[in-house]
């Protein structure tokens, strides 16, 4: 698990709205509660990719969840045309073609890659329907230990995987877990979750957080909440 100080950085609020104004709109509402940002395809594909350099020349951190799978020279040539936007995350899929293309395409000074394992809106029943043989636990597993051979910086799990998969990842390697619902939330589609400081306690990097903040009357509010767990 990685040093940080201020434990705002342990929250990514997932910005899932329609329009770059709403995302703005929405930044602004969580003030200072919260200082790192998930862009991920809808709001890309709805012209986010600019809020990208915006938020990162404003001091925030961000997210960038593209969740990249192709052959190898697509995925290396799309890594490295989004080098520059001043992501600080950027993730892949976990197929080991994918994320040695994706470590090729990166270069030195590009965002750090997250490698999604197995998706926190699948439980045993969705993997075997996919075609996985492997438990969720043992595809995860043997996921993590191939992100960390093919060099990537972190991986996406659910928290309930962190302890495992910090075994296998080691120390350096960042943990990030989606599916994460403050007591008493609805859990939506996701499948594996679990609370904010239950994912602290089983030693992950971040959580990822999206509709219990931005469905919420007051998403600054529960942003603080969130962090609060997190300290
Ligand atoms: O890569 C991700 O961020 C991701 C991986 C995963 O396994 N599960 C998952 O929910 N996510 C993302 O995390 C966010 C979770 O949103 P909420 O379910 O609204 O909190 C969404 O933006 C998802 O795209």
């Amino acid at each position: 698990m990685t040093e940080i100080d201020d434990p705002r950085d342990r929250l990514i609020v997932a910005l899932d709205v329609a329009s770059v104004a709403e995302a703005e709109a929405l930044v602004e509402r969580i003030g200072d509660a919260a200082t790192f940002y998930k862009v991920g395809y809808r709001l890309a594909y709805a012209g986010g990719l600019e809020l990208v350099p915006r938020l990162a020349r404003a001091g925030l951190k961000v997210f960038l969840d593209l969740k990249l799978h192709d052959i190898g020279n697509t995925v290396e040539e799309g890594v490295r045309a989004i080098t520059d936007l001043g992501a600080t995350f950027l993730t892949v899929h976990a197929y080991p073609q994918t994320m040695r293309a994706a470590v090729r395409g990166r270069g030195r000074d590009g965002p750090r890659l997250l490698a999604v394992t197995v998706l926190t809106s699948y439980d045993e029943a969705d993997a075997r329907e996919a075609g996985y043989a492997l438990s969720v636990a043992d595809l995860v597993a043997r996921r993590a230990a191939q992100a960390a051979e093919a060099g990537i910086d972190g991986v996406v799990c659910s928290a309930a995987e962190a302890t495992s998969v910090r075994g296998i990842v080691g120390a350096e390697r960042l943990i990030v877990t989606p599916g994460i619902r403050p007591a008493g939330s609805g859990t939506s589609d996701q499948k594996r979750v679990m609370t904010p400081g239950e994912a602290r306690a089983a030693g992950i990097d971040h959580v990822v957080v999206g509709r219990p903040i931005t469905g919420s009357a007051d998403p600054r509010a529960v942003a603080r909440a969130i962090v609060a767990e997190l300290a």
